[in-house]
């Protein structure tokens, strides 16, 4: 399996952005992983297309791509594996619709989940949120550097932490174990997505 790198963005397909344009600009910039992950009033055609479109992208770049939730579609476009959480197929379900080359996520807030998750197949944990975002309503209280690190310990794969993540703060993720940070608002959100991007690398 290739390995998973260390800077992943997440796709914003919120009215008003630019998707393709932010996905070119953090790739550009050197962000190592695209997770495309449509809203869910997107239509599966819609978010196929764009995972195609991305997906292209990383591939000329040699760059991972993964697909949020809808795991047909990673299928069906090729794309390297998926990210699910506690409202979608469970991990196990997962891992046997991907197959066991895929990189496969699932998403972690406490040590307990994490060990599940990975007994049932997760190469990777999505942990967070690990600072305060508006960017997903309905987000538990954000567990900081510490929770994150709680997770990191527990397990044997790679922590991925995730929400309200910046260009300043993401240092302190992977000073507490994480082996990447997943950025939405902080690239997309920003006036000038590469010069965003850019300082992720700095
Ligand atoms: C890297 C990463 N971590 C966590 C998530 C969140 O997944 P989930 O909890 O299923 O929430 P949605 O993103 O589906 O709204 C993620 N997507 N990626
Ligand atoms: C999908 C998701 N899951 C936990 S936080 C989050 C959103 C992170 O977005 P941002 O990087 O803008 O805080
Ligand atoms: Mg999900």
């Amino acid at each position: 399996m290739r390995t998973l790198g260390r800077l992943h963005l997440i796709t914003d397909t919120r009215s008003g952005r630019d998707t393709l344009a932010v996905v070119a600009a953090a790739l550009r910039a050197g962000f190592d992983v695209v997770q495309v992950r449509p809203e869910d009033h997107v239509t599966d055609r819609e978010a196929y297309d764009l995972t195609v479109r991305i997906l292209a992208m990383c591939r000329e770049l040699d760059r991972i791509c993964l697909v949020n939730d809808r795991l047909h579609i990673a299928l069906a476009a090729g794309a390297d594996g998926g990210h699910v959480g506690a409202d979608d197929l469970p991990v196990a379900a997962a891992r046997r619709i991907l197959g066991p080359h895929a990189i496969l996520g699932a998403t972690a807030r406490n040590p307990e989940t994490a060990r599940q998750a990975v007994a049932d197949g997760a190469s990777y944990l999505g942990v967070g949120p690990a600072f305060a975002t508006t960017t997903k309503a309905g987000l538990p209280d954000a567990i900081g550097p510490a929770g994150v690190g709680a997770v990191a310990a527990a397990v044997p794969v790679p922590i991925v932490a995730i929400g309200g993540v910046t260009a300043q703060n993401a240092r302190q993720l992977y000073s507490a174990g994480a082996h990447a940070v997943a950025v939405v608002g902080a690239v997309s959100g920003a006036a000038d997505p590469y010069t965003a991007a850019k300082e992720f690398l700095a």
